[in-house]
C-alpha cells in the first residue's frame, strides 16, 4: 500500500479519457490500471459510475480482474443534485455501489457556476457538498472532493471558494483537491492561492488542466505551498491540451525534490510504463515528452556530443537509467566527430579520429544532397562500416536492374522487374512481379538472392515513405525514400535520395537487404 502522507492520484481514466480522439474499452482500463498500478502510483480513478455502462462495468470487473499492489481504486462522480437527499440521487448510489474504498465527488466552488450552472443557491450548493460527504463516510467509503474551477471561483468570490473546502472538510471529505478546471492559471498566482486555501486547515491537493502549457508547473508550486495530494494523467492526457503529467510531476518530485512516491525500481520502469499505456490508448506517443519520450535524451549537435564524450551530465540533467530511457546520438549535419564516434560506439565501433572526420565529412555532404541519417540508423551504419573497413559490404554487386509498369488494355496495372546481381562468385538474372514497381524490385531482388541467404525470407518492409525534397521542380523533384524493414528480433531503417523515385528507392532497398544480411551474419566478402 502507498504512503498516505503524500497522495500520487492518477486520473487518465476518468479526465484522461475525456480527451479528443482517445476511447478505452473496459478492457483497455483494466489494463492501463495494472500499468499505472506497476509504477506504483497511490490512488487510480476509474471513471465515474453510473454515468455509461462501460464505467460502471470497470468497476464490477475491477473487483475480480485487479489485483493492485499499490494503488486504490477511485470512483469519480458529483455531488447530489440540487433538491434531492444524497441516499436518494441515483448517481449516488453508483457511486455506493462502486466498491470502491474512495470516492472523489466533483463540486461546484465558483459562485457563478453553482449559480448559472447549476441552477441553485450558494447555500444549497454547500448542503449538497456537505450531504453528499457526510453520506458516502457513513457508508464507509472514503472521500475526496475535487472542488471544480477554484482558482477562477477564488478570484470571483474568495470567501466563497474557502468556505467549500471548509464544508467539505468539515463533512469528512479526506483531501480537497483544488482544480485548475479551466487550465488558465500561472505558477506564482496559483500558489498564492494555495497558501491562502492552507488557512483553512484542510488537507489540499492540486488537479491542474495545461491550457497556459503549466499544468506540471502550476502542480509543482502548489506542492511548494504545501499541498499533500497531487492529480494527473499518463502521458499528460485529457481534455483540450490535457491534464498535469503525472510522469514529469512523479520524476521531478522524486529525483528535483527528493520526495519517495514510488519505489525506484518502478521509477527505472516508468519509459516502458509510459509506452506501454500508449500502446493501449492508441496515441501516438510524444517523443518528446519529458524524460520518457524516445527524443527526450536524445542529442544531435556536434558540440553536445564532444562535451558529453567527457561527462554525459554536461548535456544531461539526471542519468536517463533512472527512468528507464536511454541517452541516444542523433548523426545529421549538425554532427561533428564526437557525435558519429559516440554513434559508433552505441553501435559496437572504435572509430580513429582519422576515421572519425572522414565519416562526418561523407555524412555532411550526403545530408546536402537530401540523405537523412537521422532517420536512417541502418544505412548511417553502412556507411560507417565502408569508412572504417573500406567497403565492407559487399554481399552482392548489381549489374543492372530494370522495371517495367504496364496497363494492359482492359487490366491491371502490373509491375515486372528484372535485377542482374553477382554474389559468392555467380552471376545471377531474376525477374519479380508485384502491384508495382518497388514491390517488384522487392521479390526479384530476393528472387536472385535468396537460394544464397536464406535468411532473406525473413526479411520484411514495413514501412515505405517517400518525401518531396525540392517541390519547386515539380515532377522533375528530388525524391527521398525511407524504407523500414523488420525480421524476428528488429526493425532497422534504410534511405535513398534521386531525382528518380524508382532509383531513390532501390538504393534504400538495397541497403535494406544488405543490412538484413549483415543482421543475419553475414559479414559479406
Ligand atoms: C471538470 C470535469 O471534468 S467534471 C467531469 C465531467 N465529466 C463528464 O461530464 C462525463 C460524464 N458525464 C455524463 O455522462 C453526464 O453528463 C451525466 C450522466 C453525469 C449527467 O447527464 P444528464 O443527466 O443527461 O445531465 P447533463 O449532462 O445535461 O447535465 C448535468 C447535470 O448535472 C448537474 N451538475 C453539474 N455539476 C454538478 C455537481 N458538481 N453536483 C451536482 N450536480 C451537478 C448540472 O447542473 C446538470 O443538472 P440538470 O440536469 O438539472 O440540468
Ligand atoms: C474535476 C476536474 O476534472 C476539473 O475540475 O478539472
Amino acid at each position: 500500500m502507498a504512503d498516505d502522507r503524500f497522495h500520487v492520484y492518477d486520473t487518465t481514466l476518468r479526465d484522461g479519457a475525456q480527451q479528443e480522439g482517445l476511447n478505452l474499452t473496459v478492457a483497455d482500463k483494466l489494463t492501463v490500471a495494472r500499468h499505472l498500478d506497476g509504477l506504483g502510483v497511490g490512488f487510480i480513478e476509474g471513471g465515474w459510475p453510473g454515468a455509461n455502462p462501460k464505467d460502471t462495468e470497470f468497476f464490477r470487473r475491477a473487483r475480480t480482474e485487479l489485483d493492485l499492489k499499490h494503488a486504490q481504486l477511485a470512483a469519480f462522480g458529483a455531488t447530489r443534485r440540487a433538491g434531492l437527499k444524497a441516499a436518494d440521487d441515483p448517481l449516488v448510489a453508483a457511486l455506493r455501489e462502486s466498491g470502491a474504498p474512495v470516492v472523489t465527488l466533483v463540486a461546484k466552488s465558483h459562485d457563478r457556476h453553482v449559480e448559472l450552472a447549476l441552477r441553485t443557491t450558494l447555500t444549497e450548493n454547500l448542503a449538497m457538498i456537505r450531504d453528499t460527504v457526510s453520506h458516502l463516510r457513513a457508508e464507509g467509503q472514503r472521500v475526496f472532493l475535487d472542488a471544480e474551477h477554484f482558482f477562477d471561483g477564488y478570484k470571483s468570490n474568495p470567501a466563497y471558494a474557502l468556505e467549500v473546502v471548509r464544508t467539505a472538510a468539515e463533512a469528512g471529505a479526506d483531501v480537497i483537491a483544488l482544480c485548475d478546471t479551466n487550465g488558465g492559471m500561472l505558477p506564482d498566482e496559483l500558489a498564492d492561492v494555495v497558501l491562502a486555501a492552507a488557512g483553512t486547515q484542510a488537507r489540499l491537493g492540486i488537479h491542474c488542466h495545461d491550457d497556459t502549457g503549466c499544468a506540471v508547473a502550476n502542480t509543482l508550486a502548489a506542492v511548494r505551498a504545501g499541498v499533500t495530494h497531487v492529480q494527473g494523467c499518463a502521458n499528460g492526457y485529457g481534455e483540450r491540451s490535457g491534464n498535469a503529467n503525472l510522469f514529469t510531476v512523479v520524476a521531478n518530485l522524486q529525483l528535483k525534490r527528493g520526495f519517495d512516491l514510488v519505489p525506484r525500481e518502478s521509477l527505472a520502469d516508468m519509459t516502458r510504463i509510459a509506452h506501454a499505456i500508449t500502446e493501449v490508448t492508441n496515441v501516438t506517443p510524444n517523443s518528446h515528452q519529458p524524460y520518457v519520450g524516445v527524443s527526450a535524451f536524445a542529442h544531435k549537435a556536434g558540440l553536445h556530443a564532444s562535451a558529453i564524450k567527457v561527462d554525459p551530465n554536461l548535456y544531461q540533467h539526471i542519468d536517463p537509467a533512472e527512468v528507464g530511457n536511454d541517452m541516444r546520438m542523433l548523426v545529421s549535419d549538425m554532427a561533428g566527430r564526437a557525435s558519429v564516434e559516440l554513434k559508433g560506439r552505441e553501435l559496437g565501433y572504435t572509430l580513429s579520429p582519422q576515421e572519425s572526420r572522414e565519416l562526418v565529412e561523407r555524412v555532411k555532404v550526403l545530408e546536402s544532397q537530401g540523405y537523412t541519417f537521422e532517420a536512417a540508423d541502418a544505412s548511417f551504419e553502412l556507411l560507417l562500416r565502408d569508412t572504417v573497413g573500406g567497403d565492407r559490404r559487399r554481399h552482392f554487386s548489381v549489374e543492372s536492374w530494370r522495371v517495367i509498369v504496364e496497363r494492359p488494355a482492359g487490366g491491371d496495372v502490373v509491375s515486372e522487374a528484372t535485377v542482374k546481381v553477382h554474389a559468392k562468385g555467380e552471376r545471377i538474372v531474376a525477374t519479380g512481379e508485384g502491384n508495382g514497381p518497388v514491390n517488384a524490385l522487392d521479390k526479384a531482388v530476393r528472387q536472385a538472392l535468396e537460394r544464397l541467404y536464406p535468411e532473406l525470407a525473413r526479411l520484411e518492409l514495413t514501412d515505405f515513405k517517400v518525401r518531396i525534397l525540392e517541390g519547386s521542380h515539380g515532377t522533375q523533384a528530388i525524391t527521398r525514400v525511407l524504407i523500414t524493414s523488420s525480421d524476428d528480433t528488429g526493425e532497422w531503417s534504410t534511405v535513398g535520395v534521386d531525382e528518380n523515385i524508382i532509383e531513390a528507392s532501390w538504393q534504400a532497398l538495397e541497403q535494406a537487404v544488405t543490412y538484413g544480411l549483415l543482421r543475419a551474419g553475414h559479414e559479406g566478402e
